[in-house]
C-alpha cells in the first residue's frame, strides 16, 4: 500500500471581528482566513487491521483521545467502505495553540485523506459539516479556499486577495482560546463590514486583550511593527508581518530575537493540501 503524504497548512486570520455572543457561549465572527504554504505534514498508510487507528510521530504531548487527528479519524470510521485501519505519522511544524490552526488543519487533512483512502464518498460540504463538530476552524480547512467566514466560522464566502509574504512569529506563551472568549473585557460588538471594505480598515478584536494579558505578545507586535504592517492571528499568540517579497521577510526573520520562533511563508488562495490530494488522485 502506497503512503499518502499531505500538508496541513497554517492559516492566518487577516482580520478578526467579533460581532456578538450567541446563547451557547460561542461568538458570531467576521474573519478573513487565508492559508500559508507552510504547515504540518501527515503521512497516511492503510493497515490490515480493521478498527485500528495508530498515530505516530510528534504526538507525545497530546493524549490520543484528545488528538484532533485521532478524533477526525474516529468520526469518519462509520462511513468507511473498506476493511482497513490506518497509521498516521505526524511531522509537527506549527506551534500548538498559536492561532495558526495547526490542530484544526491536521483534523481537516485527516478527514480529506481518509475520505479518499477509506472510500467514504462524502462531499466536501458533508466533510465540512462533520469537521465543525471537531472545532469551529475545521470547515475552512476542509473547504480549502481563502474566505471570509461568518457565524462561528462555518459560513464561508470565498474571496480573491493578493499574494503576499508573511513573517509569522510565535512568542513563547500559550494563549487559551476559551479564556479569551470568556473574558469580560473582550469587545463583542463590532458591526459587520459593509460592501467595499478595505483590509487596512480592519483589525483583530482579541488583540488588545491578549496584549494586556500576555506582555510577550505586546513585545512581539511592537518589534514587528518597526518593519511592516503587523497583526495577531486568531486568539494568538502568533503575530504576522506582511511583506511584498520573500527577501524583505527573510531579512527581518534573520534578526529575530533568539527566544522567539518564526517562519516565513506565502499565502495561497487554495490550501496546498487540496492541490496535493488532487495530484495524488490523478
Ligand atoms: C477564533 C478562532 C479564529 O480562527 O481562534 P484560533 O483558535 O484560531 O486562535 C477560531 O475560530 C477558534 O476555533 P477553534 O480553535 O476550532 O475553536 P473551538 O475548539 O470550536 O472552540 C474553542 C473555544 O473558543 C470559543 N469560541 C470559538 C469560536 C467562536 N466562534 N466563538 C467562541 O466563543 C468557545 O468558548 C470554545 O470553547
Ligand atoms: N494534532 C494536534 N495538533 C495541535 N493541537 C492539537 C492536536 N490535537 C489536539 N490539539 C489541541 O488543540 C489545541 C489547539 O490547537 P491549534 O489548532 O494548534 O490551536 P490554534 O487554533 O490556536 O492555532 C492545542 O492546544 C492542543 O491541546
Amino acid at each position: 500500500m502506497k503512503t499518502l503524504t499531505l500538508s496541513a497548512p497554517a492559516k492566518l486570520n487577516l482580520f478578526l471581528h467579533i460581532n456578538g455572543r450567541r446563547e451557547d457561549g460561542y461568538h458570531e465572527l467576521e474573519t478573513l482566513f487565508t492559508f500559508l504554504d507552510f504547515g504540518d505534514e501527515l503521512a497516511f498508510t492503510l493497515t490490515d487491521t480493521n478498527q485500528n487507528i495508530i498515530i505516530t510521530g510528534d504526538t507525545a504531548d497530546i493524549p490520543l483521545e484528545q488528538n484532533l487527528i485521532y478524533k477526525a479519524a474516529k468520526t469518519l470510521e462509520p462511513y468507511k467502505k473498506v476493511t482497513a485501519g490506518v497509521e498516521i505519522h505526524l511531522n509537527k511544524k506549527l506551534p500548538m495553540g498559536g492561532g495558526v490552526g495547526g490542530g484544526s488543519s491536521d483534523a481537516a487533512t485527516t478527514l480529506l485523506a481518509l475520505n479518499t483512502l477509506w472510500q467514504c464518498q462524502l462531499t466536501i460540504s458533508e466533510l465540512a459539516k462533520i469537521g465543525l463538530g471537531l472545532g469551529a476552524d475545521v470547515p475552512v480547512f476542509v473547504k480549502g479556499k481563502t474566505a471570509v467566514a461568518h457565524g462561528i466560522g462555518e459560513q464561508l464566502e470565498p474571496m480573491d486577495i493578493p499574494q503576499k509574504w508573511y513573517l509569522v512569529v510565535a512568542p513563547p506563551v500559550h494563549v487559551s482560546t476559551a479564556l479569551i472568549f470568556t473574558h469580560p473585557d473582550l469587545p463583542r460588538a463590532t458591526p459587520k463590514l459593509k460592501n467595499g471594505w478595505k483590509l487596512s480598515d480592519t483589525g483583530n478584536d482579541c488583540q488588545t486583550l491578549v496584549k494586556k494579558l500576555y506582555p510577550e505578545v505586546e513585545k512581539t507586535l511592537t518589534w514587528l511593527l518597526k518593519y511592516a504592517p503587523t497583526k495577531m492571528t486568531g486568539t494568538g499568540a502568533c503575530c504576522f508581518a506582511e511583506f511584498e517579497n520573500r527577501e524583505a521577510a527573510l531579512r527581518v526573520l534573520e534578526t529575530l530575537p533568539s527566544s522567539w520562533q518564526g517562519f516565513i511563508a506565502q499565502n495561497t488562495s487554495e490550501s496546498i493540501c487540496h492541490r496535493q490530494l488532487r495530484a495524488w488522485q490523478n
